[in-house]
């Protein structure tokens, strides 16, 4: 059976070609990775996940005040997003908010409390979490062999730039418990692909979030304490026509969500707004894999339909 290999990032510095090597493999292959010692202090970890039980604690009227905005910012209430649409009858078992970047110091979207009062402690994670994603975008890099005068190390990092709009996205999730009572569904947030190009995902004790190994078998993916879980998205699949893996995943219901909140954090990293999606200069992939039929979109306008699609922006009044 297929797993989800754990490689130390705290080699990245000392040996980037190994560790490109290994992360490289992984993305060919399951698409899903666990990075060890990625630099974000634990504690800082912590206070997010805190932060994040203080907002969802709150009633769902004071949530609602923040419902989310076409911009992807803001708060998603309990069965709200449906990531499946084909085969869920109820929405995804799960609340949310999503924050955007901080962008020349201010904030993408009106913030709720506690994280207003705690603005900087958010933000700081938010930037950290985009730093890690660069070094990641730099190990892809080194992976894919991209040319010195293509851009080299810096290739995907300079697509990512943090004062550049885009449609980057800091999300905490809360998964009720006991919220399997009212559905006979077992999927409470459904089968989907990422729709940037890498998301990181601290997970907080409870486990639910299973992967399409091989596009077929579903396995579970573990909690590994001190370990950020990171996934391929669609962009980066784009970008090595198909060769990077952009993997289907869902969170299933568990014995233990009978009794447990489940909580996670996600980082969805993604390219620039106007970043094409288009097949990039890597002497690593094969003819086959350059060259799709489909029109190249943009970063932006890829996030924008996938968007739609889960959350019918156009069809609420909004
Ligand atoms: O909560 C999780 O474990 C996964 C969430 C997820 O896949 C997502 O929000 O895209
Ligand atoms: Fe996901």
């Amino acid at each position: 059976m297929e797993e989800i290999p754990v490689i130390d990032f705290g080699k990245f510095d000392s040996d980037p070609v190994a560790v490109a090597a290994a992360i490289r493999e992984a993305c060919e292959s399951i698409g899903f990775l666990f990075l060890k010692n990625v630099g974000i202090p634990q504690p800082e970890i912590d206070e997010m996940f805190e932060l994040g039980k203080e907002f969802f604690d709150q009633p769902v009227e004071t949530k609602a005040q923040f419902d989310i905005q076409a911009n992807n910012v803001g708060y998603s209430a309990l069965h709200r997003e449906v990531l499946d649409p084909a085969t869920q009858k109820t929405g995804d078992s799960k609340e949310a908010f999503n924050f955007g970047k901080w962008l020349n110091g201010e904030a993408a979207g009106e913030m709720p409390e506690p994280f207003k009062a705690k603005e900087d402690i958010t933000r700081k994670f938010s930037e950290d979490c985009h730093k890690v994603c660069s070094r990641i975008l730099q190990a892809f890099a080194i992976a894919l062999e991209i040319k010195e005068e293509d851009g080299g190390i810096h290739y995907f990092e300079k697509r990512h730039d943090y004062d550049t709009p885009c449609g980057s996205i800091l999300r905490l999730l809360k998964y009720p418990k006991g919220g399997d009572t009212d559905t006979d569904e077992i999927v409470r947030a459904g089968s989907h692909s990422d729709y940037g190009s890498i998301t990181l995902l601290f997970q907080h004790g409870i486990p639910g979030l299973e992967v399409q190994a091989s596009r077929t078998n579903w396995i579970s993916a573990p909690v590994i304490p001190g370990a950020v879980l990171v996934n391929i998205g669609d962009q980066m699949e784009y970008w090595t026509g198909g060769r990077f893996k952009s993997t289907k995943h869902r969170v299933v219901f568990l014995p233990e969500h009978a009794q447990n909140d489940r909580y996670s954090i996600a980082y969805f990293c993604h390219a620039n707004d106007e970043v094409p999606l288009d097949v990039i200069p890597s002497v690593v992939l094969k003819d086959n894999q350059i060259g799709q039929d489909q029109p190249i979109k943009t970063a932006g306008q890829h996030l924008r339909e996938r968007l739609e699609e889960t959350y019918k922006f156009s069809e609420s009044a909004m």
